[in-house]
């Protein structure tokens, strides 16, 4: 087990958006969490790298407790996609260089050059590399913010709707991507997901969020006609496509 979560709770003011969550993660484990908008999945992702403080719960890595944890070592233990970010005016290669910040002591090595160099030209960014972020599209821009948690080379990759921005091509391309490396490197992901069929392609594992709690957790089982009208209230059906599980609104 790499990550576990244990109780978590937080509250925004008076409201209660966690109810003491728990779970944990193998290492290389693909995760997707799942539950309608306001469920509290961007804020447990935010809980578990410590950008929120909960009020109840522990987070454990590799069974240390990350409040025992100096910033630069949660660093280099959980790399973080959000939804939304702003950054500076820096170059593609400069951005994805930044992922390797907590390991760099003065300057970047020619190890740090090529890590970042590995993952432009997997993720198809290498003809990117000179070009300023503010003059990508906004999916070129959502997979320099992935390769930049790449090169962090965390144990524990925690992605915030990574593929919303993305076409169909590249949706597929980045999540295979990801989850190759997951497995090679042995790097656990967490991705928050709407898209459930893209969410089925990508996952060992799914973490159901309802009313600021886990509905289920588990794999492909858990994802039923039922539970998908108990967490969205939406009537599915779901049939076999060539062996995979194909979810159809109705
Ligand atoms: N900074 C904030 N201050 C107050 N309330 C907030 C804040 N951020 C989120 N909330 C509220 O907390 C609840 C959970 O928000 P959160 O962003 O975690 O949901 P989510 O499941 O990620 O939603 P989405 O699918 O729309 O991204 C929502 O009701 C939201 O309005």
């Amino acid at each position: 087990m790499i990550l576990r979560v244990d109780n978590l709770t937080f509250s925004y003011h008076s409201k209660l958006v966690l109810d003491k969550v728990s779970f944990s993660i193998d290492r290389g484990e693909c995760v997707a969490i799942l539950g309608i908008n306001g469920a509290g999945k961007s804020t447990l992702l935010k809980c578990i790298n410590r950008i929120l403080t909960p009020e109840g719960g522990c987070v454990f890595i590799d069974s240390i407790d990350i409040t025992k944890m100096h910033q630069i070592d949660i660093a280099k233990n959980i790399g973080y996609v959000p939804q939304r970010t702003n950054t500076t005016r820096m170059t593609v290669f400069d951005a994805v260089l930044l992922g390797r910040r907590p390991y760099i002591k003065i300057d970047a090595t020619n190890e740090d050059i090529d890590i970042v160099n590995d993952i432009l030209k997997n993720l198809s960014l290498e003809d990117y590399s000179l070009k300023y972020i503010d003059e990508l599209s906004g999916g070129e821009f959502q997979k320099v913010l992935i390769a930049r948690a790449l090169a962090q080379q965390p144990k524990v990759l925690l992605l915030d709707e990574p593929t919303s921005s993305l076409d169909l091509k590249n949706q597929i391309e980045v999540l295979d991507f990801i989850k190759d490396i997951a497995k090679k490197n042995g790097i656990s992901v967490v991705v928050v997901i709407h898209d459930l069929n893209l969410a089925l392609r990508f996952a060992d594992k799914y973490i159901l969020m309802r009313d600021s709690r886990i509905y289920s957790v588990g794999g492909e089982e858990v994802i039923t006609e039922e539970s998908i009208r108990d967490v969205y209230s939406v009537d599915v059906k779901i049939e076999n496509i060539s062996n995979k599980k194909i979810i159809i609104p109705i």
